[in-house]
């Protein structure tokens, strides 16, 4: 089975190599960058890793060589070092890049549509839920979903456990809404073993205001102290696009926080997505309390306000 990555940078690398490494689900990775040497020389290095794998080949190419493509992983574009987007302090967050970005979509998209008629897209690029409705629009099919908030899911789990000194595998935690600054963490419904985290970290005598605000402020701008770092988020992302690829070539059914056009809401956002062959199958709600409700209800203002200036980009 032949996987396509579209933007071959810090994400899209850390994308191939954790598909490579994960092993099994597709047999040909095809990757395509406007900068073709970028690609040919990131080909070549993970060429010469593969065959501590199972059975992949690696090669660069153009859109001519996605034909027969299953899942298309699109990362191309600015990324928020390069966007300007490092300032925690602005609610904008990624949104800053939409502009940018879909310019590069209403490129990119297209060719791949054409190349990948049959093709499931997944959007990695920043903000990938209005992005994925501008991907929507451009490849004029249903196929499509993101990344959403699986990432801020995983982080959330990551931080309940450190506190908890549990593994983060038994920690049951969701974000919704948009993957950015108005993404929501439900906290009513995050549990360890079936007990509510709120009473275990209660127990432990830590204030629940403090832990929640610490928390959330880690989660939401997780990825500037990322950049702040090393200049790009790349292998958490990495792992979770490879991660998603695999459930929707092995048709899993796998209940993850990923985004996909909700006829509800009118806009692409994270909820509880069942994921297999073709993308997103259903689209379920976790429970909510009314304060988590509200924040969701902002979130979707957010997401339907970028969506509107992302296909005003592709209209002008
Ligand atoms: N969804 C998430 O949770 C998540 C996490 C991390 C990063 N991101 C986003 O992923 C994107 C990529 O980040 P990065 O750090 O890899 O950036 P990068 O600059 O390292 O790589 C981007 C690549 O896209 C290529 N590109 C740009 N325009 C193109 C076009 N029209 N056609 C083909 N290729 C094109 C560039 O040549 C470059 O190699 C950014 O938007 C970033 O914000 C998303």
């Amino acid at each position: 089975m032949k996987v396509a990555v579209i933007g071959v940078g810090a994400v899209g690398s850390a994308t191939a190599l954790s598909l490579v490494e994960r092993g099994g689900s597709c047999r040909e990775i095809v990757l395509v960058d406007r900068d073709s040497a970028r690609a040919d020389g990131v080909a070549a290095d993970l060429r010469y890793a593969a065959p501590l794998s199972p059975v992949v080949d690696v090669r660069s190419g153009g859109y001519q060589d996605l034909a027969d493509a299953r899942i298309v992983v699109i990362t191309a574009g600015a990324n928020e070092k390069a966007g300007g987007a490092t300032d925690r302090s602005d609610p904008r967050g990624r949104l800053r890049l939409l502009e940018t970005n879909a310019k590069v979509y209403a490129d990119v998209v297209p060719q791949v549509a054409a190349a990948a008629p049959q093709a499931v897209l997944l959007v990695v690029t920043d903000p990938p839920d209005p992005l994925a409705d501008l991907t929507l629009r451009l490849a004029g099919h249903q196929r499509v979903f993101s990344t959403g908030t699986l990432i801020d899911s995983l982080r959330f789990r990551v931080q309940l456990a450190d506190r908890l000194r549990v593994r983060p595998r038994d920690v049951q935690a969701l974000v919704v809404g948009e993957h950015g600054t108005s993404e929501v963490l439900l906290w009513s419904s995050a549990t360890v073993g079936g007990i509510p985290v709120d009473e275990l970290l209660g127990g432990r005598g830590d204030s629940l205001d403090q832990v929640r605000e610490a928390v959330e402020k880690d989660i939401r701008y997780a990825n500037i102290t990322i950049i702040e770092g090393t200049g790009a988020s790349q292998y958490g992302i990495g792992a979770v696009s490879a991660r998603l690829v695999e459930a929707v070539l092995r048709d899993e059914h796998a209940v993850l926080p990923v985004a996909a056009h909700s006829a509800t809401y009118g806009v692409t956002l994270s909820l509880s997505s069942v994921l297999g062959a073709g993308g997103v199958q259903q689209m379920h709600e976790p429970a909510m309390n009314a304060e988590e409700r509200d924040a969701l209800t902002r979130s979707v203002a957010v997401l339907r306000e970028a969506t509107e200036r992302a296909m005003a980009v592709v209209a002008a």
